[in-house]
């Protein structure tokens, strides 16, 4: 007989909260598996923080369940809980006497770890968050932008590797250049990829990019779960049709690939996963090679493909 398969990396069932007579996350469910990225979508006040809280004991739910691996979280301390868990908050909350390397150690302290493990290990974060160490492992927080703050509290929610890290508006107090910058980062960073990311924002672009899957909430209540492509071409809801209803062209861009729009002559296994915006940025630099079409091409390509994915969705 073959093994049952492993459990969700995270479950959540049926989960309510609320003060006083204010329902702030009404009968949520939803399971992750290990290495996906869920970003907790919706309007200012929607239940995002709250639900975000409930995972890691921070705030207790008044019902419903949250596993952890297959084992309810209330099983466990919550401190044992939270040391397992990455934690990331807009505040980044460096402790301010504290060096760079010594906030980053915290945990892996707490959890008994080498120091010499500890040391390699921040210096290698460091150094892949592109803080050179030599340069910022003695620094104080407050020496540092609030762009190297944040990346600093990206190091330091991952120091202990954790398998699973929560993420709370992450990159919500930086200027919107260097927001896309650490989020660009942010996806190609390795230490992250095999991770179960549960990521709060309310800035759909960043939703978009970094999610593998959104769940969208108004007034605490889920209006739908689903990849990107599913919210915009198969919206589940008048709320969720409307939400996306400034940035829809934006989000298609982003959305569609160049092996969804492109003939197969004009594909291969490097362009193919490219998206249409990302293809759009390239083509309109003076400096790109030729790629085999023009932005002319490209954009029409765009439209038709469009027009099937509405075509396949209608009622
Ligand atoms: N301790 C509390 N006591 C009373 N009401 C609270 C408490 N914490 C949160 N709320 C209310 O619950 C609702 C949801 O708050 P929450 O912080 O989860 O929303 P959010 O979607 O994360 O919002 P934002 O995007 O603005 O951060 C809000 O209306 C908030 O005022």
């Amino acid at each position: 007989m073959s093994a049952p398969p492993p459990p969700p990396a995270i479950r959540v069932a049926n989960l309510r909260k609320s003060y006083g007579a204010h329902a702030v996350v009404q009968d949520v469910s939803f399971e992750l598996a290990a290495g996906e990225t869920l970003v907790l979508l919706g309007p200012s006040g929607c239940g995002k923080t709250t639900l975000l809280k409930m995972l890691n004991r921070l705030i207790e739910p008044d019902g419903g369940t949250v596993e952890i691996n297959g084992r309810d979280v209330r099983q466990q301390p919550a401190e044992a809980l939270r040391r397992g868990m990455g934690y990331v908050i807009q505040q980044v909350g460096l402790l301010p006497h504290y060096t760079v390397a010594e906030n980053i150690a915290v945990v892996p302290k707490l959890l008994g770890l080498a120091p010499a493990a500890i040391a390699a290990r921040t210096e290698a974060l460091l150094t892949r968050l592109h803080l050179p160490p030599a340069r910022y492992a003695h620094a104080l927080p407050q020496q540092l932008s609030g762009g190297q703050q944040q990346r600093v509290g990206l190091a330091r929610a991952l120091a202990a590797d954790p398998p699973i890290v929560l993420m709370d508006e992450p990159f919500g107090a930086l200027d919107p250049i260097t927001r896309a910058g650490i989020r660009r980062e942010f996806r190609e960073l390795e230490e992250l990829r095999s991770k179960t990311v549960v990521l709060v924002t309310h800035d759909v672009a960043e939703a978009f990019e970094l999610a593998d899957r959104i769940l969208l909430l108004d007034a605490g209540r889920v209006q739908q779960l689903g990849t990107p492509r599913e919210l915009l071409f198969q919206p589940a809801n008048n709320f969720v049709r409307r939400f996306f209803a400034a940035e829809r062209l934006a989000l298609q861009l982003r959305t569609l690939t160049l092996g969804d729009v492109l003939s197969k002559e004009f594909l291969d296994d490097n362009n193919r996963h490219i998206t249409v915006h990302e293809a759009l940025e390239t083509l309109t630099n003076a400096a790109a090679t030729n790629s085999g079409f023009t932005v002319a091409q490209l954009m029409a390509a765009f439209g038709a493909a469009l027009q099937r994915e509405e075509d396949a969705w209608k009622p």
